[in-house]
């Protein structure tokens, strides 16, 4: 956790008697380290030592203010230059704030509350900014891809290396995948070790917004351009400027606002709704759908030319059926990660349990994995989970498996993958399973083979 230091000041005065009253404003609070010096220069080769704020008195005997301020900002632009001056000339006030001062205060019978509070509130945005940073870096490390994306299957290494060319350029991103196959995660990912982490990474889900908001809420609408606008609203494109934007169920979204999306991609800029100003944007776009967009495509719902704009480069994030043992890996990092939060002893998971996860295809992928996870442990009576701890939804199972739409046949071969996978690719068993004669199931897997299924 990040925690406020106590602050370094420099105070740069040349008059004696100011010395000494700002000695005794400062020396009030405890949390202030402060530092005396009596000209430019020492204040100058002092600053490695990092203060958070100067008090720079503006007339020095050995070099001007602006000159002192010019060289602590060339230092370090965060370091707060408050400037002290006899002088109320508000000309040279502009001047100073110009070239990055703080604040400015003059010298008079209000110098020690003004000093004061102008030190509280420098520190303040110090603080502000050094936890910005802190959790900036907690961030990043939260998504590198090691430790987020959990997985060590051939599938998901194929991704991990998409994965660093997508992070190194700055091509749009097209991930596709089921439901809860880690798409967003994949994206976060790939915004956090990009060159653009420090700037936004804004998601929208397009089929969780009402249609006739989206519009506004991509592109953002000035004041009274329809009924209901109240106030001027920034758009999501705009909020994301130099960052990432990360448009989810894309595949979701009406062919008129498709059409605008295009426009927006081509020329790089938007014009709020009801507006005429037209800002530029510098906005890296990352899609996302569940639907295979290239059916959309052919069925005439997506526009041909917005799919070849947001395609990219094309991540197709395998099911958790088809990463193999990654089941295992990513069921203990859940376990790990929920009796951590719930301050419970570390569990494991029995061998049989084991067996149980890896035959069942988690249709919902590692979103339902993560439930059934956390239940697993919360109806565990030991530290170990057991099988009859593991419970599947199965109304959920067929309805997100009806739900990707597919031609009858491939769901046919979707079944039949199942059982291969659930029997050891034993065919003699899975023909009598299925009540289908032998020779039909090797015509199906030939049929499998040829669509590479
Ligand atoms: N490989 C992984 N390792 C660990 N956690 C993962 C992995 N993939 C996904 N998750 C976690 O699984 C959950 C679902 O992931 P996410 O929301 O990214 O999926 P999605 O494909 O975007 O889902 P949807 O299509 O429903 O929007 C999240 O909690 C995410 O952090």
């Amino acid at each position: 956790m990040y925690e406020k230091d106590p602050v370094k000041i420099f105070v740069v005065e040349d008059d004696p008697a100011y010395t000494k009253f700002l000695k005794y404003v400062l020396g009030l609070n405890p949390d202030y380290e402060v530092e005396f010096f009596t000209t430019g220069k020492e204040c100058l080769n002092n600053l490695h030592k990092n203060p958070a704020v100067v008090t720079l008195d503006y007339s020095l005997p050995d070099m001007p203010g602006e000159k002192v301020l010019s060289q602590i900002r060339a230092h370090d632009p965060n370091i707060n230059v408050i400037i002290i001056s006899a002088q109320e000339k508000i000309g040279t006030a502009v001047d100073l704030l110009k070239l990055g001062a703080y604040d400015y205060i003059t010298k008079d019978h209000e110098t020690k509350d003004r000093v004061l509070n102008s030190i509280n509130n420098a520190r303040n945005k110090s603080s502000l900014i050094k936890e910005i940073d802190y959790l900036k870096k907690e961030i990043s490390e939260k998504y590198e891809f090691e430790k987020s994306i959990i997985g060590s299957s051939v599938a998901i290494k194929k991704i991990f290396s998409l994965l660093e060319k997508a992070c190194s350029t700055n091509i749009s991103v097209s991930i596709s995948g089921e439901t809860g196959t880690g798409k967003e995660l994949v994206a976060k990912a790939i915004h956090y070790n990009s060159k653009r982490k420090n700037k936004p990474f804004v998601a929208v889900n397009i089929a969780a917004i009402p249609r006739d908001l989206i519009e506004s809420e991509l592109f953002g609408h000035e004041k009274g351009a329809f009924t209901g606008a109240i106030t001027r609203r920034i758009g999501k494109f705009e909020e994301a400027e130099g960052g990432t934007i990360f448009l989810d169920e894309i595949g979701e979204m009406d062919p008129n606002l498709q059409a605008k999306l295009l426009r927006v991609l081509q020329e790089k800029e938007i014009t709020r709704i009801g507006g005429n100003q037209v800002i530029k944007l510098d906005v890296r776009v990352l899609a996302a759908t569940h639907k295979d967009l290239t059916e959309e495509v052919k069925e005439g719902r997506f526009r041909e030319d917005l799919y070849y704009r947001l395609l990219g480069l094309p991540i197709q994030l395998p099911p958790l059926r088809e990463r193999g043992n990654d089941v295992i890996l990513v069921a203990k990092h859940f376990l790990d990660n929920f009796t951590k939060e719930n301050q419970m002893p570390k569990f494991k998971i029995s061998q049989e349990a084991q067996q149980k996860l890896l035959q069942y295809p988690f249709p919902g992928n590692i979103r339902e994995l993560k439930s059934v996870i956390e239940l697993a442990a919360v109806m565990a009576t030991e530290q170990e989970i057991k099988p009859q701890d593991i419970s599947f939804n199965n109304s959920t199972r067929i309805e997100s498996f009806l739900h990707q739409e597919m031609p009858m046949e491939e769901y046919m071969y979707r079944i039949i993958r199942h059982f291969l996978n659930k029997y050891d690719n034993n065919v003699l068993e899975v023909a009598k399973k299925l009540n289908i004669g032998k020779s039909s199931l090797y015509r199906y897997l030939k049929e499998m083979e040829a669509a590479g299924i």
